[in-house]
């Protein structure tokens, strides 16, 4: 229900605020979900791993980890995801990364929706669309629809997620 999208995004936004702030990046926390079983598979938040790490990366390479599945293989994820997994991550999975580093959503789609046998990620709830700092225009959630990964934006948290995300940031000069 629409309650339990905001608690889970909200621990979301706890998760984030454990970040060190960065002005070259977001502030963002993510949690897989088992929505079958409504467990938490992983969480994660930005640089929590080395590596200059994303939010929802940190979730896959705990997986990976727990697993004993080498660090890049997200692909083999859906041999080891329930079928019904759910990510949530504050903001929307990135898809271009100023670093050059593979971007959250070619790592969404290397593990891919799931089904018939095999498990996935089915849908992405967002707390905000990503603002257009950084990269332009964020274009990865039409990527995910594309290949049947369902983005919902859940509402209600935006200004706080936003806030957090930027910490790091200088303020814009007046
Ligand atoms: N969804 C998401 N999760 C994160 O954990 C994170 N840091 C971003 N941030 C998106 C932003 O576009 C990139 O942080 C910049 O493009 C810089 O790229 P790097 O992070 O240095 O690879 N977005
Ligand atoms: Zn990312």
């Amino acid at each position: 229900s629409a309650g339990d999208h905001q608690s889970y995004m909200s621990y979301c936004l706890t998760l984030a605020q454990k970040s060190p702030p960065k002005p070259t990046n977001y502030r963002v926390g993510a949690l897989l979900l088992d929505a079958s079983q409504n467990t938490i598979l992983a969480t994660g938040y930005t640089l929590e791993l080395p590596g200059n790490t994303h939010a929802e990366q940190c979730c896959f390479l705990k997986l990976l980890e727990k697993h004993n599945l080498p660090q890049d293989s997200e692909d083999r994820l859906a041999e080891v995801l329930p079928q019904n997994t759910i990510l949530y991550t504050t903001v929307e999975p990135c898809g271009k990364r100023l670093s050059g580093n593979l971007p959250c959503v070619e790592r969404i789609l290397k593990i891919g929706k799931g089904g018939d046998g095999k498990g996935g990620i089915k849908k992405v709830y967002v707390g905000v669309k990503e603002p257009e700092k950084f990269v332009g225009e964020n274009v990865g959630r039409q990527k995910l629809e594309g290949a049947g990964i369902e983005v919902v934006l859940v509402e209600g948290l935006e200004e706080e997620i936003l806030k957090v995300a930027t910490a790091g940031h200088v303020e814009e000069k007046a």
